[in-house]
Protein backbone atom coordinates (compact mmCIF):
# COMPACT_ATOMS: atom_id res chain seq x y z
CA UNK A 1 0.00 0.00 0.00
CA UNK A 2 1.34 3.30 -0.83
CA UNK A 3 2.69 5.95 2.32
CA UNK A 4 -0.41 7.94 3.16
CA UNK A 5 0.88 11.60 2.54
CA UNK A 6 0.65 13.84 6.28
CA UNK A 7 -2.27 16.46 5.91
CA UNK A 8 0.44 19.16 5.78
CA UNK A 9 1.98 17.71 2.65
CA UNK A 10 -1.05 17.17 0.64
CA UNK A 11 -2.64 20.98 1.42
CA UNK A 12 1.43 21.94 0.16
CA UNK A 13 0.55 20.77 -3.37
CA UNK A 14 -2.99 22.19 -3.13
CA UNK A 15 -1.84 25.48 -2.33
CA UNK A 16 0.49 25.39 -5.40
CA UNK A 17 -1.95 25.95 -7.58
CA UNK A 18 -3.76 29.12 -6.34
CA UNK A 19 -2.76 32.39 -7.04
CA UNK A 20 -3.77 35.86 -5.65
CA UNK A 21 -6.31 37.58 -6.81
CA UNK A 22 -5.69 39.69 -9.58
CA UNK A 23 -9.29 41.16 -10.82
CA UNK A 24 -10.37 43.92 -8.57
CA UNK A 25 -13.94 46.24 -8.88
CA UNK A 26 -15.16 48.99 -6.95
CA UNK A 27 -18.11 47.96 -4.53
CA UNK A 28 -20.36 50.33 -2.88
CA UNK A 29 -20.71 49.75 1.11
CA UNK A 30 -24.04 47.60 1.12
CA UNK A 31 -22.44 45.28 -1.42
CA UNK A 32 -19.25 45.12 0.30
CA UNK A 33 -19.73 42.48 2.92
CA UNK A 34 -17.54 39.84 3.15
CA UNK A 35 -15.33 41.39 0.13
CA UNK A 36 -11.17 41.54 0.62
CA UNK A 37 -9.72 44.79 0.07
CA UNK A 38 -6.88 45.58 -2.68
CA UNK A 39 -5.81 48.56 -1.04
CA UNK A 40 -5.10 50.45 1.82
CA UNK A 41 -7.89 52.93 3.04
CA UNK A 42 -7.45 56.38 4.38
CA UNK A 43 -9.85 57.98 6.53
CA UNK A 44 -11.49 61.27 4.19
CA UNK A 45 -12.79 63.06 7.33
CA UNK A 46 -11.63 62.58 11.13
CA UNK A 47 -14.50 61.13 13.55
CA UNK A 48 -15.52 62.89 14.93
CA UNK A 49 -15.44 65.07 12.67
CA UNK A 50 -15.43 68.20 15.04
CA UNK A 51 -16.11 68.28 18.73
CA UNK A 52 -19.02 67.28 20.17
CA UNK A 53 -21.17 66.49 23.60
CA UNK A 54 -21.48 62.97 24.82
CA UNK A 55 -24.36 64.25 27.12
CA UNK A 56 -27.89 66.50 26.97
CA UNK A 57 -26.41 69.37 29.14
CA UNK A 58 -24.73 72.61 29.32
CA UNK A 59 -21.36 73.36 27.83
CA UNK A 60 -19.80 75.45 30.10
CA UNK A 61 -16.39 77.24 31.18
CA UNK A 62 -14.68 74.60 33.58
CA UNK A 63 -13.17 78.34 35.14
CA UNK A 64 -16.64 78.94 35.97
CA UNK A 65 -17.73 75.70 38.13
CA UNK A 66 -14.60 76.84 40.21
CA UNK A 67 -17.88 77.38 43.16
CA UNK A 68 -20.95 75.46 42.68
CA UNK A 69 -24.21 75.56 42.79
CA UNK A 70 -23.42 78.65 40.49
CA UNK A 71 -25.86 80.30 38.08
CA UNK A 72 -25.43 80.90 34.41
CA UNK A 73 -27.04 82.82 31.42
CA UNK A 74 -27.85 80.68 29.07
CA UNK A 75 -27.03 82.35 25.61
CA UNK A 76 -27.97 79.60 23.18
CA UNK A 77 -28.74 76.07 21.95
CA UNK A 78 -26.42 73.12 19.99
CA UNK A 79 -28.28 70.73 18.59
CA UNK A 80 -27.66 68.90 15.72
CA UNK A 81 -26.96 70.55 12.85
CA UNK A 82 -27.98 73.90 14.81
CA UNK A 83 -26.97 77.20 12.68
CA UNK A 84 -24.75 79.33 14.36
CA UNK A 85 -23.96 78.76 17.54
CA UNK A 86 -23.12 81.47 20.18
CA UNK A 87 -19.65 81.90 21.87
CA UNK A 88 -19.81 80.99 25.71
CA UNK A 89 -17.75 83.47 27.26
CA UNK A 90 -17.62 83.86 31.08
CA UNK A 91 -20.72 83.21 32.76
CA UNK A 92 -22.73 82.32 30.13
CA UNK A 93 -24.05 78.51 28.94
CA UNK A 94 -25.36 77.30 25.88
CA UNK A 95 -27.71 74.43 25.83
CA UNK A 96 -26.70 71.36 24.07
CA UNK A 97 -27.56 67.87 22.63
CA UNK A 98 -25.59 64.94 22.72
CA UNK A 99 -23.62 64.70 19.76
CA UNK A 100 -24.39 68.43 19.23
CA UNK A 101 -21.00 71.17 18.54
CA UNK A 102 -19.66 71.73 22.11
CA UNK A 103 -19.75 76.02 21.39
CA UNK A 104 -16.44 77.99 21.07
CA UNK A 105 -15.12 79.04 24.19
CA UNK A 106 -16.68 76.02 26.03
CA UNK A 107 -14.52 73.29 27.13
CA UNK A 108 -16.68 71.41 29.17
CA UNK A 109 -20.78 69.84 29.24
CA UNK A 110 -22.63 69.70 32.40
CA UNK A 111 -25.22 66.73 32.14
CA UNK A 112 -28.87 68.45 32.80
CA UNK A 113 -29.51 65.92 35.62
CA UNK A 114 -26.70 68.00 37.09
CA UNK A 115 -28.50 71.53 36.87
CA UNK A 116 -31.89 72.85 38.05
CA UNK A 117 -33.68 71.84 34.63
CA UNK A 118 -35.73 69.58 34.16
CA UNK A 119 -34.84 66.56 31.25
CA UNK A 120 -36.10 66.35 28.09
CA UNK A 121 -38.15 68.87 26.12
CA UNK A 122 -38.65 72.07 27.74
CA UNK A 123 -38.32 75.58 26.70
CA UNK A 124 -35.01 77.31 26.15
CA UNK A 125 -34.22 78.77 29.83
CA UNK A 126 -32.72 82.01 30.45
CA UNK A 127 -30.47 80.70 33.20
CA UNK A 128 -29.36 77.73 34.69
CA UNK A 129 -28.01 76.89 37.99
CA UNK A 130 -25.37 74.31 37.88
CA UNK A 131 -25.55 71.82 41.21
CA UNK A 132 -22.57 70.14 40.90
CA UNK A 133 -18.98 70.40 40.25
CA UNK A 134 -17.92 68.32 36.92
CA UNK A 135 -13.81 67.83 35.65
CA UNK A 136 -12.62 69.80 32.70
CA UNK A 137 -13.27 68.51 29.62
CA UNK A 138 -15.80 66.37 31.21
CA UNK A 139 -18.50 65.02 28.20
CA UNK A 140 -16.55 66.62 25.37
CA UNK A 141 -15.95 64.07 22.90
CA UNK A 142 -12.88 65.35 20.76
CA UNK A 143 -12.51 66.34 17.13
CA UNK A 144 -10.45 63.13 15.63
CA UNK A 145 -10.67 61.94 19.09
CA UNK A 146 -10.66 57.94 17.01
CA UNK A 147 -9.35 59.00 13.75
CA UNK A 148 -7.98 62.52 11.92
CA UNK A 149 -8.24 62.72 8.44
CA UNK A 150 -5.14 61.00 6.18
CA UNK A 151 -5.25 58.22 9.01
CA UNK A 152 -4.70 54.55 7.91
CA UNK A 153 -8.02 52.58 8.36
CA UNK A 154 -7.62 49.62 6.56
CA UNK A 155 -4.96 47.53 4.71
CA UNK A 156 -5.16 45.79 1.40
CA UNK A 157 -6.19 42.07 2.52
CA UNK A 158 -8.49 43.17 5.31
CA UNK A 159 -12.31 41.40 5.17
CA UNK A 160 -14.75 43.88 5.06
CA UNK A 161 -17.16 42.96 8.34
CA UNK A 162 -20.17 44.77 9.26
CA UNK A 163 -17.69 46.69 11.62
CA UNK A 164 -15.24 47.86 8.72
CA UNK A 165 -18.65 48.83 6.88
CA UNK A 166 -19.29 51.42 9.79
CA UNK A 167 -16.18 52.71 9.68
CA UNK A 168 -16.07 53.49 6.27
CA UNK A 169 -19.11 55.21 6.40
CA UNK A 170 -17.43 56.96 9.26
CA UNK A 171 -14.18 58.31 7.96
CA UNK A 172 -16.43 59.20 4.26
CA UNK A 173 -15.77 56.34 2.23
CA UNK A 174 -18.71 55.31 0.01
CA UNK A 175 -17.19 52.61 -2.23
CA UNK A 176 -14.26 50.15 -1.48
CA UNK A 177 -11.79 48.89 -3.85
CA UNK A 178 -12.25 45.15 -3.54
CA UNK A 179 -10.44 41.95 -5.01
CA UNK A 180 -13.28 40.23 -7.38
CA UNK A 181 -14.01 36.71 -6.44
CA UNK A 182 -12.62 33.49 -7.87
CA UNK A 183 -15.52 32.12 -9.53
CA UNK A 184 -15.59 28.71 -8.81
CA UNK A 185 -17.81 25.71 -10.63
CA UNK A 186 -19.06 22.74 -8.06
CA UNK A 187 -19.48 19.36 -9.69
CA UNK A 188 -20.82 16.13 -7.98
CA UNK A 189 -20.06 12.76 -9.56
CA UNK A 190 -21.91 9.68 -9.02
CA UNK A 191 -24.38 7.70 -11.23
CA UNK A 192 -26.68 7.26 -8.16
CA UNK A 193 -26.88 11.10 -7.18
CA UNK A 194 -30.63 12.98 -7.91
CA UNK A 195 -31.88 16.28 -7.26
CA UNK A 196 -32.93 16.84 -3.73
CA UNK A 197 -36.63 16.46 -3.26
CA UNK A 198 -36.97 14.09 -6.43
CA UNK A 199 -38.49 10.58 -5.68
CA UNK A 200 -35.96 7.97 -5.25
CA UNK A 201 -35.96 5.25 -7.21
CA UNK A 202 -33.79 1.75 -5.90
CA UNK A 203 -29.94 2.62 -5.22
CA UNK A 204 -30.41 6.48 -5.74
CA UNK A 205 -29.63 8.93 -3.40
CA UNK A 206 -29.87 12.79 -2.91
CA UNK A 207 -27.04 15.00 -4.17
CA UNK A 208 -26.43 16.72 -1.09
CA UNK A 209 -22.43 17.71 -1.80
CA UNK A 210 -23.14 20.11 -4.61
CA UNK A 211 -25.71 22.17 -2.49
CA UNK A 212 -23.09 21.69 0.38
CA UNK A 213 -19.65 22.79 -1.24
CA UNK A 214 -21.69 25.96 -2.83
CA UNK A 215 -22.48 27.13 -0.02
CA UNK A 216 -19.26 26.68 1.95
CA UNK A 217 -17.08 27.99 -1.02
CA UNK A 218 -19.63 30.90 -1.13
CA UNK A 219 -19.13 31.63 2.57
CA UNK A 220 -15.19 31.78 1.78
CA UNK A 221 -15.63 34.34 -0.59
CA UNK A 222 -16.21 32.72 -3.74
CA UNK A 223 -18.08 33.04 -6.54
CA UNK A 224 -20.27 30.04 -7.77
CA UNK A 225 -20.71 30.12 -11.51
CA UNK A 226 -21.76 26.55 -12.36
CA UNK A 227 -22.77 24.01 -9.41
CA UNK A 228 -24.33 20.64 -10.84
CA UNK A 229 -24.15 16.79 -10.78
CA UNK A 230 -23.10 14.23 -13.80
CA UNK A 231 -22.70 10.06 -13.80
CA UNK A 232 -20.01 8.02 -13.68
CA UNK A 233 -18.98 8.09 -17.28
CA UNK A 234 -15.35 9.56 -17.80
CA UNK A 235 -16.45 10.80 -21.21
CA UNK A 236 -19.66 12.50 -20.06
CA UNK A 237 -17.49 14.19 -17.20
CA UNK A 238 -14.71 15.32 -19.58
CA UNK A 239 -17.04 16.92 -21.82
CA UNK A 240 -19.09 18.64 -18.74
CA UNK A 241 -15.72 19.94 -17.36
CA UNK A 242 -14.99 21.16 -20.96
CA UNK A 243 -18.00 23.12 -21.49
CA UNK A 244 -17.93 24.74 -17.89
CA UNK A 245 -17.76 28.92 -17.94
CA UNK A 246 -15.04 30.15 -17.19
CA UNK A 247 -13.63 29.67 -13.69
CA UNK A 248 -10.89 29.72 -11.88
CA UNK A 249 -11.30 26.95 -9.19
CA UNK A 250 -13.36 23.29 -10.24
CA UNK A 251 -14.61 21.24 -7.00
CA UNK A 252 -15.74 17.68 -7.38
CA UNK A 253 -16.88 15.25 -5.25
CA UNK A 254 -16.70 11.23 -6.14
CA UNK A 255 -14.81 8.86 -7.88
CA UNK A 256 -11.45 8.86 -6.16
CA UNK A 257 -11.39 5.80 -4.68
CA UNK A 258 -10.50 2.05 -5.42
CA UNK A 259 -13.99 0.96 -7.00
CA UNK A 260 -14.56 0.22 -10.91
CA UNK A 261 -16.54 3.36 -11.89
CA UNK A 262 -14.45 6.40 -10.53
CA UNK A 263 -14.36 8.90 -13.39
CA UNK A 264 -12.14 11.43 -11.91
CA UNK A 265 -9.58 8.66 -11.93
CA UNK A 266 -10.87 7.83 -15.15
CA UNK A 267 -10.28 11.02 -16.19
CA UNK A 268 -6.51 10.73 -17.57
CA UNK A 269 -3.85 13.27 -17.57
CA UNK A 270 -3.67 16.48 -15.16
CA UNK A 271 -4.47 14.95 -11.92
CA UNK A 272 -2.57 13.36 -9.04
CA UNK A 273 -4.41 11.14 -6.49
CA UNK A 274 -3.15 11.16 -3.26
CA UNK A 275 -4.07 8.72 0.30
CA UNK A 276 -3.90 11.32 3.42
CA UNK A 277 -3.53 10.43 6.31
CA UNK A 278 -6.70 11.56 7.74
CA UNK A 279 -10.20 10.76 8.53
CA UNK A 280 -12.56 10.94 7.03
CA UNK A 281 -11.26 12.69 3.65
CA UNK A 282 -8.59 10.22 3.27
CA UNK A 283 -8.85 9.81 -0.89
CA UNK A 284 -7.97 13.25 -2.53
CA UNK A 285 -6.92 14.21 -6.04
CA UNK A 286 -5.47 17.39 -7.29
CA UNK A 287 -4.28 19.30 -10.49
CA UNK A 288 -5.61 20.83 -13.63
CA UNK A 289 -8.28 20.13 -16.37
CA UNK A 290 -8.03 22.27 -19.04
CA UNK A 291 -5.50 24.55 -16.89
CA UNK A 292 -7.99 25.50 -14.27
CA UNK A 293 -6.74 23.97 -10.77
CA UNK A 294 -9.28 20.84 -9.46
CA UNK A 295 -9.55 19.70 -6.09
CA UNK A 296 -11.40 16.40 -6.51
CA UNK A 297 -12.90 15.52 -3.04
CA UNK A 298 -14.19 12.03 -1.77
CA UNK A 299 -17.75 11.46 -2.47
CA UNK A 300 -18.44 10.81 1.16
CA UNK A 301 -20.88 13.72 2.26
CA UNK A 302 -18.60 14.57 5.50
CA UNK A 303 -15.17 13.22 4.10
CA UNK A 304 -16.35 16.29 1.39
CA UNK A 305 -17.15 18.72 4.60
CA UNK A 306 -13.65 18.30 5.73
CA UNK A 307 -11.72 18.22 2.57
CA UNK A 308 -13.10 21.18 1.80
CA UNK A 309 -12.55 22.85 5.38
CA UNK A 310 -8.85 21.33 5.56
CA UNK A 311 -7.71 21.96 1.74
CA UNK A 312 -10.55 24.04 -0.32
CA UNK A 313 -10.73 26.69 2.22
CA UNK A 314 -6.96 27.96 2.47
CA UNK A 315 -6.66 27.22 -1.34
CA UNK A 316 -9.85 29.86 -1.87
CA UNK A 317 -8.00 31.80 1.12
CA UNK A 318 -5.16 32.18 -1.69
CA UNK A 319 -7.61 33.07 -4.26
CA UNK A 320 -9.68 35.40 -2.56
CA UNK A 321 -6.24 37.31 -0.80
CA UNK A 322 -8.18 36.71 2.77
CA UNK A 323 -5.42 36.63 5.64
CA UNK A 324 -6.84 33.82 7.95
CA UNK A 325 -4.23 31.99 10.37
CA UNK A 326 -5.82 28.63 11.67
CA UNK A 327 -6.49 29.48 15.20
CA UNK A 328 -5.76 26.41 17.78
CA UNK A 329 -8.30 26.15 20.02
CA UNK A 330 -7.16 23.95 22.75
CA UNK A 331 -10.75 22.17 24.85
CA UNK A 332 -11.48 19.53 27.03
CA UNK A 333 -13.06 15.80 25.36
CA UNK A 334 -16.94 16.14 27.63
CA UNK A 335 -16.58 11.80 26.53
CA UNK A 336 -14.03 9.40 25.34
CA UNK A 337 -14.45 8.17 21.61
CA UNK A 338 -11.75 6.24 19.22
CA UNK A 339 -9.87 7.24 16.62
CA UNK A 340 -8.12 5.49 13.37
CA UNK A 341 -4.63 4.48 14.29
CA UNK A 342 -2.28 6.37 12.00
CA UNK A 343 -4.56 9.12 10.44
CA UNK A 344 -5.69 12.21 11.88
CA UNK A 345 -9.15 12.33 13.09
CA UNK A 346 -11.52 15.50 12.29
CA UNK A 347 -14.66 14.14 14.24
CA UNK A 348 -17.55 16.44 14.57
CA UNK A 349 -18.01 17.50 17.92
CA UNK A 350 -20.60 20.07 19.72
CA UNK A 351 -18.95 22.33 22.02
CA UNK A 352 -19.98 22.66 25.73
CA UNK A 353 -19.65 25.93 27.71
CA UNK A 354 -19.51 24.96 31.24
CA UNK A 355 -18.10 26.86 34.69
CA UNK A 356 -15.05 24.40 34.29
CA UNK A 357 -14.11 25.03 31.61
CA UNK A 358 -15.05 24.19 27.46
CA UNK A 359 -15.86 20.66 26.64
CA UNK A 360 -16.47 18.66 23.78
CA UNK A 361 -19.11 15.73 22.76
CA UNK A 362 -19.30 13.81 18.95
CA UNK A 363 -21.86 15.58 17.72
CA UNK A 364 -23.65 12.21 16.53
CA UNK A 365 -23.94 9.12 18.88
CA UNK A 366 -22.53 6.98 16.44
CA UNK A 367 -19.22 9.42 16.73
CA UNK A 368 -17.06 9.90 13.35
CA UNK A 369 -19.19 8.43 10.38
CA UNK A 370 -18.48 10.17 6.90
CA UNK A 371 -21.76 9.29 5.98
CA UNK A 372 -23.47 11.08 8.56
CA UNK A 373 -24.64 14.22 6.55
CA UNK A 374 -28.31 15.01 8.15
CA UNK A 375 -26.68 15.10 11.93
CA UNK A 376 -23.59 17.51 10.45
CA UNK A 377 -24.88 20.49 10.86
CA UNK A 378 -25.39 19.58 14.75
CA UNK A 379 -21.55 20.02 15.12
CA UNK A 380 -19.92 23.40 16.02
CA UNK A 381 -16.58 22.48 14.83
CA UNK A 382 -14.04 19.29 14.42
CA UNK A 383 -12.23 17.88 17.37
CA UNK A 384 -8.76 17.35 15.27
CA UNK A 385 -6.57 14.44 17.12
CA UNK A 386 -3.39 13.50 16.18
CA UNK A 387 -2.17 10.58 13.66
CA UNK A 388 -0.17 8.34 16.85
CA UNK A 389 -3.40 8.94 19.54
CA UNK A 390 -6.18 6.13 18.80
CA UNK A 391 -8.25 7.10 22.13
CA UNK A 392 -9.26 10.16 23.41
CA UNK A 393 -10.26 9.97 26.73
CA UNK A 394 -13.40 12.04 28.77
CA UNK A 395 -11.07 14.83 30.38
CA UNK A 396 -8.58 15.53 28.30
CA UNK A 397 -7.38 18.14 26.15
CA UNK A 398 -8.59 18.37 22.39
CA UNK A 399 -8.17 20.62 19.57
CA UNK A 400 -10.74 22.24 18.20
CA UNK A 401 -10.70 23.54 14.31
CA UNK A 402 -14.01 26.59 14.08
CA UNK A 403 -16.21 25.29 11.11
N1 LIG B 1 -11.57 -0.53 -1.52
C1 LIG B 1 -11.62 0.71 -1.04
N2 LIG B 1 -12.79 1.32 -0.96
C2 LIG B 1 -12.87 2.57 -0.46
C3 LIG B 1 -11.71 3.21 -0.01
C4 LIG B 1 -10.47 2.53 -0.13
O1 LIG B 1 -9.41 3.06 0.23
N3 LIG B 1 -10.48 1.31 -0.66
N4 LIG B 1 -11.81 4.42 0.55
C5 LIG B 1 -13.07 4.74 1.19
C6 LIG B 1 -13.10 6.09 1.60
S1 LIG B 1 -12.21 6.46 2.96
C7 LIG B 1 -13.88 7.02 1.00
S2 LIG B 1 -13.95 8.59 1.63
C8 LIG B 1 -14.70 6.70 -0.15
C9 LIG B 1 -14.54 7.73 -1.27
O2 LIG B 1 -15.26 7.30 -2.36
P1 LIG B 1 -15.46 8.13 -3.68
O3 LIG B 1 -14.82 9.45 -3.59
O4 LIG B 1 -15.06 7.30 -4.81
O5 LIG B 1 -17.00 8.43 -3.66
P2 LIG B 1 -18.19 7.57 -4.13
O6 LIG B 1 -17.82 6.13 -4.14
O7 LIG B 1 -18.71 8.14 -5.35
O8 LIG B 1 -19.21 7.82 -2.97
C10 LIG B 1 -18.98 7.44 -1.65
C11 LIG B 1 -20.28 7.52 -0.87
O9 LIG B 1 -20.74 8.85 -0.84
C12 LIG B 1 -22.01 8.98 -1.46
N5 LIG B 1 -22.03 10.21 -2.25
C13 LIG B 1 -21.24 10.47 -3.28
N6 LIG B 1 -21.52 11.69 -3.79
C14 LIG B 1 -22.53 12.18 -3.05
C15 LIG B 1 -23.26 13.38 -3.12
N7 LIG B 1 -23.01 14.32 -4.04
N8 LIG B 1 -24.22 13.60 -2.20
C16 LIG B 1 -24.49 12.64 -1.26
N9 LIG B 1 -23.81 11.48 -1.17
C17 LIG B 1 -22.87 11.25 -2.05
C18 LIG B 1 -22.10 7.80 -2.35
O10 LIG B 1 -23.42 7.45 -2.67
C19 LIG B 1 -21.40 6.75 -1.52
O11 LIG B 1 -22.26 6.24 -0.55
O12 LIG B 1 -14.37 5.45 -0.68
C20 LIG B 1 -14.26 4.42 0.30
N10 LIG B 1 -14.07 3.18 -0.38
O1 LIG C 1 -11.37 8.85 4.01
MO1 LIG C 1 -13.07 8.40 4.00
O2 LIG C 1 -13.27 10.05 3.80
O3 LIG C 1 -12.74 8.02 5.69
O4 LIG C 1 -14.74 8.11 4.52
Amino acid sequence: MPALLTVEDYLARVLTLGHSPRRVETVPLDAALGRVLAVDVAAAVSVPPFDNSAMDGYAVRAADLAVVPVSLTVVGESAAVSGPIPRVVPGSAVRVMTGGRVPIGADTVVPVEQTDQPAGAVPLPSRVEIRAAVRSGAHVRRMADDLAAGDPVFAAGDLVTPAALGAAAAVGVSSLLVWARPRVAVLATGAELVEPGSALADGELHDSNSVMLAALAGEAGADVAWAGRCGDDPTELAALLGGLPPVELILTTGGVSAGVYEPLRQLGAGLEFCSVAMQPGKPQGYGRINGVPLLAFPGNPVSSFVSFRVFGRPLLDVCTGRRRGERARVVRAAEGWSGPPGRRQYLPVRVEERPDGTFVRPSHRRGSGSHLVASLHLADGLAVVPDEQSVVTAGEPVMLMEV
